[in-house]
């Protein structure tokens, strides 16, 4: 099957399945929402959930850091919440939703990878604190979950709570500050010196958590702490969350 394509904004963002759709699309509706901090485990998570429920996966915080990647490249003033709300209207972004390619393009350009190099990390708070950039960004991601069919795993740090707060399963994905350093040090190539790995993970919370609660689950929120877990009793955890919210095998 050819990618959709989805009109999100005055320029047109391709929501495309490269591989062909997810296995399950056009079944009942699954809309699984998992948030929390950096090094939670959310991407790795909710890619593993999409495939083992034949779903869609939205990977919001890659949003995020294609638009910061965009400013950068245009010279945008991150300070600038006006200017920077304008490129997320702006933004000429084609991004995949399909957990088994990652699909990250903006302008023509592959950015799969630069959009996780320091230059963008160290500047993915500017652009993701701006309340009207946001506003721009969820309307897109709300546009995306419906064009799924609304057969999707969304993460990020709101979408729990503003993107899809009437989602089928809402988890608030947590794990200790030790653990998240030591995973996003393994993730990064252990080669990090520990003060600009408590930077890029606790240091980029702290900051976004100005604009978004992702430390504390709202009314309906399950918590699922994956500390002293492993990835795969992680997923399972997570599975047996959205079996008992929406009464759905995997
Ligand atoms: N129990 C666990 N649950 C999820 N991920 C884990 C776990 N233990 C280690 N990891 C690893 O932690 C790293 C960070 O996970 P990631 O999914 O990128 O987190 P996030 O998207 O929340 O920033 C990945 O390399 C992942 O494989
Ligand atoms: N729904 C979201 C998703 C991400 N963000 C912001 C917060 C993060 O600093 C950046 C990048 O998110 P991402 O999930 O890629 O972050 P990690 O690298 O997993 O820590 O975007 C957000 O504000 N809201």
């Amino acid at each position: 099957m050819e990618g959709r394509a989805v009109n999100t904004g005055p320029t047109e963002a391709v929501v495309a399945f490269p591989g062909g759709a997810p296995a399950g699309a056009g079944e009942e509706p699954l809309v699984v929402a998992i948030d929390g901090p950096s090094g939670s485990g959310k991407s790795s998570v909710a890619k593993e959930v999409a495939r083992r429920f034949g779903l869609a996966y939205l990977d919001t915080g890659a949003m995020y850091r294609a638009l910061t990647w965009w400013c950068l490249e245009q010279g945008v003033d991150l300070t600038d919440a006006a200017a920077v709300a304008g490129a997320a209207a702006a933004l000429p972004l084609e991004q995949g939703t399909d957990p088994d390619r990652e699909v990250v393009v903006v302008g023509g350009t592959d950015v799969a990878a630069a959009i996780r190099g320091s230059r963008v990390t160290d500047a993915v708070s500017a652009v993701a604190t701006h309340p009207a950039a946001r506003a721009v960004l969820v309307a897109r991601q709300q546009q995306v979950v419906a064009a799924s069919g609304r057969r999707i795993v969304a993460e990020g740090r709101d979408i729990t709570t503003v993107v899809a707060p009437d989602a089928d399963a809402r988890i608030l994905l947590t794990a200790d500050e030790r653990a998240r350093m030591a995973r996003r040090g393994l993730q990064l190539g252990g080669e990090q010196d520990a003060e600009r790995l408590h930077r890029q993970v606790v240091g980029r919370d702290a900051k976004d958590a100005t604009v978004v609660d992702f430390t504390r689950a709202a009314d309906g929120v399950v918590t699922v702490d994956s500390s002293e877990l492993t990835v795969e009793q992680t997923v399972q955890a997570v599975i047996d969350v959205v079996v008992r919210a929406a009464g759905r095998p995997a």
